[in-house]
């Protein structure tokens, strides 16, 4: 009683104040220690001609997880094709095995390809150079940002030629009144966020790989993230894309408009298309007004019925300066302390939350939370909590969130599945994968955007463990079909997810995505082994 008091007078406190209660000194830094090497090769054969006649949901009839994928036919690097990329790419033409030791790799550390060139344009008109020359000679090419992702989408897989968009990093006009970013696809998102900030605007997605990630990859793998709860995803927010094709020709849809009905919203298709039909060089997107009052909560609450009653009090009482809702379990907590030392802001709680709110009226603003909070508090939904309104305590609150990937990538190798469920099944997943694996995990954990219906559930295993996988796979895809989920929310298919596409997605529209991929990129140089099943023939 005298604990659950003091806690309650510890929110009690804070809630008149809204300032934050606990010291949170730690240090914010980026990721990521990597893990082992495997690569979950699986059979490939050419998707020209796309005719499938799988059912949606079935288990039975998919391709075997567990054989290896053939080389598809490409071409290999002659002596004249580097001296072309040379001749077009002064100094810019990398086959250093030393330099291309960390674009074969994905961050991970868990595939990895053994390209021997790595290609680093400035500009559209050298990425089109490249494309022409690759399509012509039948040169498979594996476009790449910051490397950042998380499904073996972003590294070769053989001797795919790397195109990197690190160079092209140029900021190209800003409209201060519409709001209207672009950009070249290389630039970091924490750099525009940094450039925004500075004028009074703000990037409409945050990531915890905002530090390396380039907005191309952004876009081409459609990332959500941690504002796509206020802000909406990126295929509303993208106005306009340029794209260089698989032959060389350049797709300039670039559009700066808000409304434009004229015809097919061709910028869709690259949207999420993770370099498989063309690639990204430069990007138009909506940016949002810097939010003058921010506030972010660091709740605990006993059940995860609780946490959904808390989300929904949040959605009402709220309303438009709710910003995020985020959430991990005690296991993160407790991978957070035991691998990055950061200490647990409350008292110990089976479930935490990060909620932020954004707004232009700190009284307002700082009423509505308080109420809500007080609401929250009486009505025994949350158990403890702590409010932070200074940037560097909010940096601290979200970093309990932002870090629990670099946490699991030191509690051993990671099993990663990230799934769209309706809100109140994604802790069931959590808890029957827990009895469905037993001892056999080391860690199962469950962490995610509940405001996007969003789970990321997390297994970890001292080392790689092909009888854990066996144990996990179908069975979280099963269970996520049952329930008309997605088996990939915000993280692509890459390389790892594809064949699990029918999961999510019915025949007819893989088959049609063949089609598309056949009619931009004939001869499938673009990203291969990537997105796309392998038993589309
Ligand atoms: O590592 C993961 O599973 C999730 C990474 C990222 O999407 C996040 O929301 O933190
Ligand atoms: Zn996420």
């Amino acid at each position: 009683m005298a604990g659950i008091f003091q806690r309650s007078l510890r929110l009690r406190t804070a809630l008149r104040h809204l300032s934050p209660q606990s010291p949170l000194s730690w240090t914010v830094t980026g990721r990521h220690t990597p893990l082992d090497l495997h690569c979950p090769f699986l059979p490939s054969t050419s998707w020209q001609f796309a005719v499938c006649s799988r059912k949606l949901h079935t288990g039975a009839d998919r391709p075997s997880p567990a054989a290896a994928p053939d080389r598809l036919p490409f071409s290999r690097i002659t002596q004249e094709d580097l001296a072309f990329f040379r001749k077009i790419l002064p100094g810019r033409a990398v086959t250093d095995p030393d330099l291309l030791e960390s674009s074969n790799v994905d961050w991970l550390k868990s595939v990895k390809g053994s390209s021997e060139l790595l290609l680093r344009p400035q500009t559209t008109e050298e990425v089109s150079q490249i494309l022409k020359y690759c399509n012509s000679r039948n040169l498979a090419v594996n476009p790449q940002g910051g490397n950042t992702g998380l499904v073996g989408g972003s590294v070769p897989v053989y001797d795919e030629i790397i195109l990197s968009t690190a160079l092209m990093n140029n900021i190209l006009t800003f409209d201060s009144i519409s709001g209207i970013l672009t950009c070249q696809a290389g630039c970091v998102l924490e750099n525009l966020s940094l450039y925004l900030e500075d004028r009074d605007y703000i990037m409409p997605l945050d990531l915890g790989a905002k530090g390396s990630c380039h907005i191309g990859g952004n876009v081409a793998t459609n990332a959500g993230g941690l504002r796509l709860l206020r802000y909406g995803s990126l295929r509303g927010t993208v106005l306009g894309l340029e794209v260089v094709l698989a032959d060389g020709r350049v797709l300039d849809c670039l559009a700066t408009l808000r409304k434009d009905n004229t015809g097919y919203d061709l910028k869709q298709l690259f949207i999420g298309s993770e370099g498989t039909l063309g690639v990204i060089t430069s990007v138009s997107i909506l940016c949002p007004r810097k939010p003058t009052s921010v506030n972010v909560v660091f709740l605990g609450c006993e059940t995860f019925e609780q946490l959904l009653k808390t989300f929904q009090l949040s959605r009402g009482m709220l309303g438009e300066i709710l910003s995020a809702f985020e959430f991990l379990d005690s296991e993160c907590m407790r991978l957070l302390n035991t691998h990055l030392k950061l200490r647990n802001p409350i008292s110990d709680c089976p479930f935490y939350v990060v909620i932020e709110t954004s707004g232009s009226d700190s009284t307002h603003d700082g009423e509505k939370l308080h109420h809500f909070l007080e609401e929250a508090m009486t009505s025994s939904l949350v158990t403890d909590g702590t409010v932070a309104t200074e940037d560097s305590k909010i940096k601290a609150l979200w970093s309990m969130r932002e870090r629990v990937t670099e946490a699991l990538t030191h509690d051993g190798f990671t099993y990663k599945y990230d799934i769209s469920l309706p809100v109140e099944r994604i802790y069931q997943l959590v808890t029957d994968m827990r009895e469905h694996l037993g001892d056999r995990a080391k860690s199962v954990v469950g962490y995610g955007h509940v405001g996007d219906g969003n789970l990321h559930l997390n297994v970890t295993s001292p080392a790689k463990d092909p009888a854990l996988l066996a144990a996990i796979e179908p069975f979280v895809y099963e269970w996520t079909a049952s329930c008309n989920g997605s088996i990939s929310a915000e993280h692509g298919l890459g390389l790892k997810k594809r064949n699990y596409i029918y999961y999510s997605k019915p025949s007819l529209a893989v088959a049609l995505m063949g089609n598309i991929k056949a009619m931009l990129d004939p001869k499938g140089i673009l990203n291969p082994y990537k997105t796309l099943p392998d038993d589309l023939k």
